[in-house]
This record gives C-alpha cells, structure tokens and sequence, in this order.
C-alpha cells in the first residue's frame, strides 16, 4: 500500500514546485484569512497552475461561507476542499469537488463525532488533526490510537497534525492511514517551506512498505 502525501500551506510558487518534485501527490492552499499560510485567490491560482497531471490541490477553508468556497473552486484550480472548521455534515456538499473533512481530536468523542460525516454528501476523506489553538496548522498531534475506531467504517483517513521528517514513519505504522497531512512540521517558517524536510518527510512516507 502506498501512503499519500499532502504538504499543506503552500505560499510560494518555487515551494510548490519543489514539492512536486520531492513526490508529494497534494498540495494544500489555505484560504483561512487567520493563517499565518493564507494566500489570496491570485496567488492560489498560480500556484495550482504548477500542478503535475496525477496531483491533486486542496483548497483549505474554515467556517467559510459556501459562495466563496465555490468562487475559489472556480477561480483557483481546485480539484477538492477542506473543511477544517465546525462544518455540520450537511453543509459538506455543493461545490462540484470531493471533500475532505477534517475533525480537530482530542479524544474518541471526536472519532465518534467523525463517524457522523461517514456519508455525508461529498465528503470523500476525513482527516484526523490534533487540537491546536485555532483551527489547526499549529503542530499539535493526537493519540494515534483513535484512528482504529475508524476501521470499519469504510472511508479514507488522512493522518495529520504535528507530523514531521521524524515521526511520521511512526505514524503510519501506527494508523496505516490513506494519507498523512503537514503544514508546520516542514517549514522554515509560517508559509515557507523547507525543501530538505519536504524531501525527508516524502522520502520517509513512500519508503515505508506496509500491507
Ligand atoms: O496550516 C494552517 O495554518 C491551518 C489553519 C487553519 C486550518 C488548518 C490549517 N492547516 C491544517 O492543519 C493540519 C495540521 O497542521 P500541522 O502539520 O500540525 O502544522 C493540517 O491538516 C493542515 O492542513
């Protein structure tokens, strides 16, 4: 099984492709006006425009109202959204692209309260983050255990929150997620990526067989 890649929080058009090249299968683009990562419509499309034909780029939103979400679907070359906010489950739907929805976890309340989007209109991936302060982007992880409880329930889990060229070996051995997800744990700063830990992280995913 391969493990799939999303760099998150991507500002610069030389990060994105030097992700691309490291091997990285998603970019994220964060349209959240709080984030240190934000970027303007503008700048998103010209960086979706350095997608490769296989690539996916993730519009990442928080409590956004859905005529912009679909504005910057439209405008932007997004091929799925993120709802990384308090989206109910059904306002997971209408924006012509697959959903990932992300759940902030801080205990298997919130895997439970996940298993309530199983289905959920367009949601297509669920994404398991830590509970950062905000909404997420902040480094903080959660206990990889929880991830069991969705075994069963027949949707793709992207693992996030605190991963790193370090520890994310460990967090596939102990999740086996679809995907895992960074922002921070790959930066020189806010927005600004380190190429050399890009490469570590994806070289540390893609090299790790598991069945
Ligand atoms: O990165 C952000 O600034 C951000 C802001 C608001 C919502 C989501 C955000 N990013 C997502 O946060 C998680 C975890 O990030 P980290 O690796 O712990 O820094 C990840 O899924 C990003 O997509």
């Amino acid at each position: 099984m391969s493990t799939r890649v999303k760099i998150c929080g991507i500002t610069r058009v030389e990060d994105a492709r030097m992700a691309w090249a490291a091997g990285a299968d998603a970019l994220g683009l964060n349209f959240y006006l709080r984030s240190p990562r934000y970027v303007t419509p503008e700048v998103a499309a010209a960086l979706a425009r350095t997608r490769p034909a296989l690539g996916a780029v993730v519009g990442v939103f928080v409590n956004e109202s859905p005529d912009v979400i679909r504005a910057r679907v439209r405008d932007c070359g997004l091929t799925s959204v993120q709802l990384h906010g308090d989206e109910p489950p059904e306002a997971c739907a209408g924006y012509g692209v697959p959903i990932i929805k992300a759940l902030r976890v801080r205990g298997p309340e919130d895997v439970e309260k996940a298993r309530t989007y199983v289905g959920a209109g367009d949601v297509a991936t669920l994404l398991l983050d830590g509970a950062a302060p905000g909404y997420g982007g902040g480094g903080v992880g959660f206990d990889w255990s929880l991830v069991a409880r969705l075994a069963d329930a027949g949707v793709p889990v992207l693992v996030a929150g605190g991963l790193n060229p370090g520890n994310v070996r460990e967090a596939v051995r102990a999740t086996r997620p679809y995907g895992v997800d960074v922002a921070s744990g790959v930066e020189v700063s806010p927005g600004v990526k380190d190429a050399e830990a890009v490469r570590a992280f994806v070289r540390a995913v893609k090299t790790l067989a598991w069945e």
